[in-house]
Parts: structure tokens; C-alpha cells; sequence
């Protein structure tokens, strides 16, 4: 009996096929998820019960008929000779159990035994040897074809290109799983972290993003690896699986040595909740076990369905979740000032990581979870770098719990937020003094592509800005004059947090390195990392026990240690898992001239130790001077100056196209930019330019001139202009950039063509316009010198010119007149 009616059946049925193509679509094409893995099988399950009690409805190309993918027009696409398959799916032991007996009835009888291995979570691949060599990599595609990735496949380290051995059939196919290693996907999101891109979202998106690449240069950089778990070929002279994995192995390919036989459904079970832990140990990520049956005549007699074998399956992992205490909510401003809710917890084990922060999104978030100061709430790791908040546990909550107040104001600067209508974030509009907003204008100044000053990371852009030597682009010219006092700057990576009401916090390495004495920070890490699962308060109490360990000043690091645990009880705060507020470390070395709470005051309009030293003016003795020192930052080194300061100076000679795409003009790309430095010459003709001059160039559109006009308006950009030009910035072209031309019959002339040419291809009259000296314009108006009629001109174009008593030419006129007939 069915509890849906017909007709919400098939509703249904067309709602979830084209759910389950749109996420397949974004899953396999553009390598991307917006919902988890559990997620879509829970839809595509949904959909398989459906089509079952409703048949007749079962679109003839549903995503329960068919593999997932696809192959696209990028690769050359290859038929493969033996279809690859998808495989069936369970969450749950009932329905494995439920397999089991499948597989029994199917066979008739219990002689047999599963291979078990673990899922790899990557891309699926075929590779054919022939004669000892690989001749071709095509992915899965739609399981019937795929696209030939052979170039990109060859440069992956240990998928061998030759083989050596004994008895290596003449032609053979080996499939297997290509995946990113943790460790390497980590290493470039810390490099794309630190070049301020955006991270990629988790290794199998990035593997497979990484195989589809048209450039096998960039591919070999990404550092793919590969385990192979299928060997196909009509001469491979064995009968089950095991074996083959052996030869495998043999042959020289890599194989996962996590494999097992498993004689019964019960030690499948066994191996699963084995592994259930121990799998994040793994290099790779892994999201369940794949369960085969091991003998191959008794795979043939169970057979395949039209997207799956029978006689497999795959039991995934549910997402695992944890409880965790919500210690506080920070706010981080990104480089274009959106407003980014972090939440701080409690440490808590999850999937084999010890995670103390989740991620918000935005307010609507906040707001849909009702989240409370101190909250148990759940949280869950996905496929994503940064685990989620799924749920608050109401019935835990803390009696005269306040809800969590959204910020009204900027944490970086104290500006008042704004929310555009219709968006999610919340938006810091002082574009101009927010240091995290400075920051992406400053590193857009020196980018490769426009002033080309490569001796400013990063880092270091952002100490010059939070200690208050740079908030304009012209600053960094000024800095020269400077030079004595960037000597010991502060350069703080991961050394400060802000707390949501801005008080500067410091990581508690530092603030344990100097109010100890004797004790390397090497040695603090490591105690930190082993008990990285502690909170803050049970971490500092322990760590008395290390003091002793370490048998260094062992009294005195103890007194400090416990006046320090004294002061912070002392203090009401926020708690940022691994971070305390700057001001009791230092009310440790300075408390007697200044109170903890004035230090907390001086912290929140400051952004290092450097800043608050030079704020307070203390008088320091040279001991405590050195813990101070312990406290800060690495610091900026002559070498390290001197290099900035020359590159700077270099920078000088950037071109005037360079200076205008630098200066960051919105909507203004690099092309553009030279679009426009080609036309005008100079600065000052583009700032004077009107509406209608601009629009008449070719490239140039509404967008643009809005967003010229806005720019030229402000005054602190005219000001910034006049002190770049000041130092000595190319605000005009140089004659030896302008294009050489061929002749200036030209000159002076504005020139419109339309209609079909023969002599020229569509944008090569532009150049050849200009290479004589005259102006191609887009648009037809009285400005015209005149126009080229091509072949069939637009009627309603040739009507406008001519009531605008615009003129007419020839293209074989116009070919007389730059001397080419
Ligand atoms: N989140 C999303 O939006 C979204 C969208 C589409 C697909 N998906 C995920 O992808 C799955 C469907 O993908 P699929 O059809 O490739 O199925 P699958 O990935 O669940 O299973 C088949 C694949 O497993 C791989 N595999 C890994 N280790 C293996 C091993 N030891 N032995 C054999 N095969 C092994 C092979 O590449 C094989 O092609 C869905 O179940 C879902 O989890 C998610
Ligand atoms: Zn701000």
C-alpha cells in the first residue's frame, strides 16, 4: 500500500530527477557540492523507492539508470571496452545484511567470501597497457565513454609508464582511484591562504579538478597519487580478486595495503567498525568500505543492472558529528570588507581532528540555529575544510542564556555594518582606513600584473598596515623616509585574534614562552599539540606538570604561571580556544604602572604588543624588555627592508597602463586599462574624458564609465593621484609605448566600420585603424569622420548615419586612403 497519490508520485519523481542532474552536474562538471555526499544519496534513494512503486513514471534517463558523469568537448573522448560501472550505496547495517542475503539466494548457497577495501575518495580511472607500455588514461565519463586524459595521467609520480616483469599480459586494462593526499591539499590552501585566494573546498573536488586541466604542467605541480583496485584483460591468468591485487602489486602498481578477505558477512562488519576510526590515519580521504565478492565466475553468475554490479556494494560512513560548548563568536573582515561569523568552541575529537572553531556564514545563520551564549551545540565535518554547526541542543541550554547579538560594528575599524537588501553578509563600507580592506587594495597595488613589487607579501603588507605605516598606496613610496622605524616591526601571521568587541588577544604559545623562563617554544608546541584536546582552563593547570618535567626555574615558572591563571580568572572574557587577551600577559610584566583593565582599553585601539608598548610609553627595565620580547611577533630585519624598499623604488618604471590598472579603479581589468592608457595618452585626458568620448570606445561600457566617474569624484583619490605622480609614478605613456605606427594618413579622424569586409577579420581593422593614426569608434554619431560600408550594413545604422550626415566609404576607398591599393 502506498501512501502517495499518482499524481504526487510523479510530481515527486520529476522534482527529485532534476534536483539529483543538477547536483550531478555540478558534482562531476564543475567539481563542485552544494549539499554533503549523504545528503544526495538520501535524494537519489528517494527517488530509486519512488520509481519502484511507480514505474511508469521513471524518466528513461533517470540518475538511478545511469553513472553519474559525463565526458566533455575539452579532452578527446574514448569508448571503453568494458563498461565502467557506479556502485550501490548503504548507510546502514540492515541493508547490508539485507545484501548479503541477496548475494546468498543469487548463488544459491553461502561458499563464498568478500573482498574488502576501503573507498578511496577521489576520481575514478582506466588506464590500457600495451606491451609493457601505457598507451592511454580515460576517465569514467558516462560509463560508456570518457574523456582521454593520458598526458595528464603520465605525470603522476607513481602510476608507472613502463612495466618490467615476468608474464605481463601483451594488453591489459587497470582501474583505480586518483586522489590528492591530505598533506597536499593542505599545502596549497596554506599557499592560496597566503596569496589571499580562495581555498578549494576538499581533495577529491581538487583531484578532480586538477585531472580535467588542459595544461600537464600544472597538473604535474598538484602532486596527484593513485590506488589501483581492478585489473581487466582476456589473459590474466587468475580467477579471483585477491590474486589479481597481487599481480597488481607485483607489476609495480600502488596499491592501498588496507585490503582484506573476509569469509562472512560478520567479519565485513568487523572490518567496517575497524576501520571506522583508524581510516583518518590514512594519507587519503576515505568515506566507507567497498565490499566484493572475491570469486569472478561467481561474480558473473550475479551479474550487473544497468548502473551497478551486483555483486558489490559500498557501506559509506555517516558524517560523524560531535558535541561541543560554544565559548564565543569572533568576526573576521575579509578583503572586501564581507562580514565572516566564526564560532569558537570548546576542543572536541571529530573525524580524527581536533576542531575548535565552525563556521557561520552569516547572520541568517545564527538567527536559524537561535544560537545562545554557551550553547552545546553539534557539529559536523563533511567534505569541508571548516566543520559546520547543524544543530543546538535547547534542552542544554544555560538558564538566562542571552541570544548571540549580531555586531553592529566593524571589529577591524568601528564603522557602522551595513546589509545590502537581498544579501546574506554584512558588509564593513569604510573602504578606504578597515586594515583588513587596505590590505586587498595594497595587494592588488603591488600584484605581478600591476606595479610588480614582489618583495611585499602578504605578512608583510600587513604589519605596515596594522601598525599604521600604510592605508594608501602612495604610503608606500613615503616609506623610504621611514626607514629607521620599520626596524622591528612586527610581523604576526597567526600570532593575534580580535575578539568581537576588539580587544587584541595573543596564541598562548607566546603568551607561555614569555612569561616562563628557560623553556624552548618548540617544547611548548609540542605540549600544546598533545593536548590540544583539553580546554583552555584544564591545558594551563597541566601545564604545571610539564614546568616540572622540563626541570627548568622550575619555582619561579610555577609562580608565574599560577599568577598568570589568577589574572585571567580575574578578568571577565571572551574565550578564543589557544588565544588570551594581550593585556593580562601583559599586566604580568608591567602591572605595576598600569592595571589590567586600562590595558584592555589601550589593546582594543591597538593591533600588536609593538603598538601598545609604543602607545603607553612604559618604562621598561631590560628584563622585562626581554619578555616583552618574547611576547611579539617575528620582526622586520634590515635585509628584509632594504629588499622592500627597492622594489618599491623599481616599481617606478611601471608603465602608465600598469599605474592605471594598479590604482584600482573598479571594473577596470588589465585589458581595459590598456584599452584606455592606449587611447588617452594620460591621466588627465581620462579624468576630463566625457560620457559619450568614452563610450565610443571599442571594450568600453556603461559599467565602466560609472564606475570612472565615481572614482574621479573622490577626493582622496585625486589626492592620492597627485602624490603617486609626486614620487614620480608614469601617469602618461611613454612615446617608445606607443604602438609603432604605419603611417598617419589617419591622424585626427574618428572611424566607424560595418557591414561584412574581405580584407580584414572582424577586430583587425581596429588595429589597423589605429596603426594608422586614427580612432576606431563603436557607435554611430555626428563625431564621425566617417564610415566603412561593408557588406550588408545595417539598414537602420546607414539610415542613422545619414541623417546625421555622417559619410559613407568604400572599403576599397578606404584601402586607398592608408596607402594599401
Ligand atoms: N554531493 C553531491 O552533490 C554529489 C553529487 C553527485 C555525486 N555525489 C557522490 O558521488 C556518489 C556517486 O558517485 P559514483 O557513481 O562515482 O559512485 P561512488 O563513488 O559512490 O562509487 C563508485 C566509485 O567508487 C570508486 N571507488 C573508490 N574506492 C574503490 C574501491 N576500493 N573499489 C572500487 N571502487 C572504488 C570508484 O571510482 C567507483 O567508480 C554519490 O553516492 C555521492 O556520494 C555527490
Ligand atoms: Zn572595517
Amino acid at each position: 500500500m502506498s501512501s502517495v497519490s499518482n499524481k504526487e508520485a510523479q510530481n515527486r519523481i520529476t522534482e527529485l530527477t532534476k534536483t539529483i542532474n543538477r547536483h550531478n552536474h555540478l558534482y562531476y562538471q564543475e567539481d563542485k557540492s552544494e549539499i554533503s555526499d549523504y545528503e544526495f544519496d538520501q535524494l537519489l534513494a528517494e527517488l530509486a523507492s519512488l520509481e519502484e512503486q511507480f514505474p511508469e513514471y521513471q524518466d528513461k534517463n533517470s540518475p538511478t539508470l545511469r553513472v553519474g558523469g559525463t565526458i566533455t568537448k575539452e579532452f578527446e573522448t574514448v569508448e571503453h571496452e568494458t563498461r565502467m560501472l557506479s556502485l550501490g550505496n548503504t548507510y546502514s547495517k540492515e541493508e547490508l545484511l539485507a545484501f548479503d542475503e541477496r548475494v546468498a539466494k543469487g548463488l544459491g548457497h553461502r561458499s563464498y567470501t568478500y573482498f574488502c577495501e576501503l573507498k578511496f575518495d577521489g576520481v575514478a580511472i582506466s588506464i590500457v597497457y600495451e606491451n609493457g607500455e601505457l598507451v592511454r588514461a580515460v576517465t569514467r565519463g558516462d560509463g560508456f565513454r570518457g574523456d582521454n586524459v593520458t598526458e595528464n595521467v603520465k605525470t603522476i609520480k607513481n602510476i608507472p609508464l613502463y612495466l618490467k616483469g615476468e608474464n605481463i599480459p601483451a594488453k591489459f586494462e587497470v582501474r583505480g582511484e586518483i586522489f590528492l593526499p591530505i598533506k597536499e591539499f593542505e599545502k596549497i590552501n596554506a599557499e592560496r591562504e597566503a596569496n589571499g585566494e580562495a581555498l578549494l573546498a576538499n581533495p577529491r573536488n581538487t583531484a578532480s579538478g586538477t585531472l580535467k586541466m588542459q595544461d600537464s604542467g600544472a597538473v604535474a605541480k598538484r602532486r596527484l597519487n593513485c590506488y589501483f583496485y581492478q585489473l581487466l584483460g582476456d589473459d590474466i591468468g587468475v580467477d579471483n580478486h585477491f590474486e589479481a591485487m597481487q599481480l597488481l602489486e607485483e607489476w609495480g602498481f600502488n596499491i592501498s595495503p588496507t585490503y582484506k578477505n573476509c569469509t562472512d558477512i560478520n567479519s565485513v562488519l568487523d572490518y567496517i567498525e575497524s576501520w571506522r576510526e583508524k581510516r583518518h590515519e590514512l594519507p587519503l580521504d576515505t568515506d566507507g568500505v567497498v565490499l566484493k565478492i572475491n570469486n569472478y565466475d561467481q561474480r558473473e553468475e550475479l551479474g550487473f543492472t544497468a548502473k551497478i554490479p551486483r555483486w558489490a556494494i559500498a557501506y559509506k560512513y555517516k558524517a560523524e558529528s560531535a558535541e561541543s560548548e560554544l565559548m564565543s563568536v569572533t568576526y573576521q573582515v575579509g578583503r572586501t570588507g564581507a562580514i565572516t561569523p566564526v564560532a569558537n568552541l570548546s576542543p572536541v575529537l571529530l573525524a580524527g581532528t581536533t576542531v575548535k572553531r565552525a563556521s557561520l556564514h552569516n547572520a541568517n545563520e545564527i538567527e536559524r540555529l537561535d544560537l545562545h551564549d554557551g550553547d552545546t551545540v553539534y557539529v559536523e565535518k563533511g567534505g569541508e575544510i571548516i566543520p559546520k554547526i547543524t544543530g543546538v541542543a535547547i534542552d542544554q541550554r544555560k538558564p538566562n542564556a542571552l541570544p548571540i547579538a549580531y555586531i553592529s560594528h566593524c571589529p577591524e575599524c568601528g564603522t557602522q555594518l551595513e546589509r545590502k537588501e537581498g544579501e546574506a553578509k554584512h558588509f564593513c563600507p569604510n573602504t578606504t582606513s578597515c586594515p583588513p580592506q587596505i590590505l586587498g587594495r595594497i595587494e592588488h597595488f603591488v600584484s605581478k600584473r600591476a606595479m610588480n613589487i614582489d618583495s611585499m607579501g602578504t605578512e608583510r603588507i600587513r604589519a605596515l598596515i596594522n601598525q599604521g605605516y600604510v592605508e594608501n598606496p602612495a604610503d608606500l613610496y613615503e616609506l623610504e623616509s621611514q626607514k629607521d622605524r620599520l626596524l622591528g616591526l612586527e610581523i604576526n601571521s597567526d600570532q593575534y585574534e580580535k575578539s568581537s568587541d576588539g580587544y587584541l588577544y595573543v596564541a598562548l604559545r607566546k603568551a607561555l614562552f614569555s612569561i616562563t623562563e628557560g623553556i624552548a617554544l618548540s617544547a611548548i608546541d609540542k605540549y600544546l599539540t598533545e593536548n590540544e584536546t583539553l580546554e583552555q582552563s584544564p591545558k594551563l593547570k597541566n601545564f604545571s606538570t610539564f614546568i616540572r618535567n622540563q626541570n627548568k626555574k622550575v619555582g619561579q615558572n610555577i609562580a608565574s604561571l599560577e599568577k598568570f591563571i589568577e589574572l585571567l580568572t580575574g578578568l571577565e572574557h571572551d574565550q578564543i580556544e589557544d588565544f588570551v587577551p594581550t593585556s593580562v600577559v601583559l599586566a604580568m610584566f608591567v602591572g605595576n604602572q598600569i592595571s589590567v583593565e586600562e590595558l584592555r582599553k589601550i589593546s582594543q585601539k591597538n593591533n600588536t604588543v609593538h603598538d601598545i608598548v609604543l602607545t603607553f610609553n612604559f618604562e621598561l627595565s631590560s628584563d622585562q624588555e626581554d619578555k616583552i620580547k618574547k611576547l611579539k611577533g617575528n620582526t622586520f630585519q634590515e635585509g628584509v627592508i632594504s629588499n622592500m624598499l627597492q622594489g618599491i623604488n623599481a616599481s617606478k618604471e611601471q608603465p602608465f597602463e600598469k599605474v592605471l590598472f594598479a590604482i584600482g579603479i573598479r571594473n577596470i581589468g588589465e585589458n581595459t586599462a590598456q584599452i584606455l592608457a592606449q587611447h588617452f595618452k594620460n591621466i588627465d585626458d581620462l579624468k576630463e574624458a566625457s560620457i559619450e568620448a568614452l563610450l565610443e570606445i571599442n571594450g568600453v561600457g556603461e559599467t565602466l564609465v560609472q564606475s570612472l566617474q565615481e572614482f574621479f569624484a573622490q577626493e582622496t583619490h585625486l589626492q592620492m593621484v597627485e602624490r603617486l605622480r609626486a614620487h614620480g609614478l608614469h601617469f602618461e605613456i611613454k612615446e617608445e609605448d606607443l604602438p609603432q605606427l604605419e603611417s598617419n594618413n589617419l591622424e585626427g579622424m574618428k572611424i566607424l566600420a560595418s557591414g561584412k569586409l574581405n580584407h580584414f577579420k572582424r577586430d583587425e581593422i581596429i588595429d589597423v585603424i589605429t596603426a594608422n593614426g586614427g580612432t576606431y569608434v563603436k557607435s554611430v554619431s555626428k563625431s564621425l569622420s566617417f564610415i566603412i560600408e561593408g557588406e550588408d550594413m545595417g539598414p537602420s545604422k546607414k539610415e542613422k548615419a545619414e541623417k546625421l550626415g555622417v559619410k559613407l566609404i568604400s572599403e576599397a576607398e578606404f584601402m586607398q586612403m592608408i596607402d594599401k591599393q
